[in-house]
């Protein structure tokens, strides 16, 4: 896969329920290396573009192509994470009772044979060096052998993160990162993010705008599930329509 141009574009999607347009002639792109945060008040149809994206949802019009002139319309979902999209849903999905270690070990030896036998099949160098970078990248190099369940939420999140990393996934979906986060990891996420977008593109949702503002270089505003405004914070925080939409809702930004 070459990594110029758009790794997904969507056009012309259309999410029905039963006559109620979750998205609606929703145009969509995002580049390679790039670090898109989509915000929009509550119902705007953000996770609805992750779920197709993702191929959770099926729209019933439209385009989704990954890549250069990958159709992603009627792959399921284990095809589209193997085909390069990994997603991060908001609640972690560690397993609790294993070391970080293990958790990372698994991840990365997904297409093995279960739990135990995966754990207990020796690793190689390669292996345990991406396992070690990894480690670096999310922050936890000092907490390898730290059962998952001890962490704080923060670290949690940033070890579901390291999983879904060690995919190698072209194009990363992450879903509301910091809620219930402190400042501090607040913070560290949004480092974490934008040193990722360096090797992966990146698709954030998010509420928080004073995290949006930390990560964002572009930003794009859904709104009944149509693109209503997309560029800088500062182009969207002086957008008229973007104002009115969040007025009694929402502050965008400070
Ligand atoms: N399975 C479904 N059946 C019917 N309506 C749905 C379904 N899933 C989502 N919707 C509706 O589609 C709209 C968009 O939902 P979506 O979850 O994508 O919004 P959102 O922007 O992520 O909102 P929030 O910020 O509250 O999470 C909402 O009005 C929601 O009620």
């Amino acid at each position: 896969m070459s990594d110029k141009g758009s790794i997904i574009y969507l056009e012309g999607v259309i999410v029905d329920y039963d006559g109620f347009k979750a998205l609606n002639n929703l145009n969509f792109i995002v580049n390679y290396h790039e670090l898109r945060v989509v915000i929009g008040p509550n119902g705007a149809g953000k996770t609805t573009l992750l779920d197709v994206i993702c191929g959770k949802t099926k729209p019933v019009h439209g385009r989704v192509i990954f890549g250069k002139d990958v159709d992603l319309i009627g792959k399921r979902e284990d095809e589209i994470t193997k085909l390069g999209i990994g997603r991060k849903f908001q609640a972690p999905s560690i397993y609790s009772n294993l070391t970080v270690w293990e958790n990372l070990d698994l991840s990365l030896k997904r297409d093995s044979k279960g739990v135990f036998v995966t754990l207990l099949s020796k690793s190689t160098p390669a292996e345990r060096e991406r396992i070690e970078a990894t480690l670096e990248t999310i922050g936890l190099q000092e907490h390898p052998h730290r059962r998952a369940g001890s962490l704080s939420h923060g670290q949690k999140q940033w070890l579901e993160i390291g999983m879904v990393i060690l995919q190698d996934p072209a194009l990363l979906l992450v879903d509301e990162p910091v809620a219930g986060m402190t400042d501090k990891e607040t913070e560290q996420t949004g480092v974490l993010l934008q040193t990722l977008a360096e090797k992966h593109a990146v698709i954030v949702i998010e509420h928080d705008m004073e995290f949006v503002r930390q990560i964002a270089r572009t930003v794009t505003v859904l709104h009944e599930g149509t693109v209503i405004c997309e560029g800088t914070v500062d182009v969207i925080q002086a957008n008229e329509r973007v104002r009115e939409i969040y007025l009694g809702r929402q502050k965008v930004g400070h």
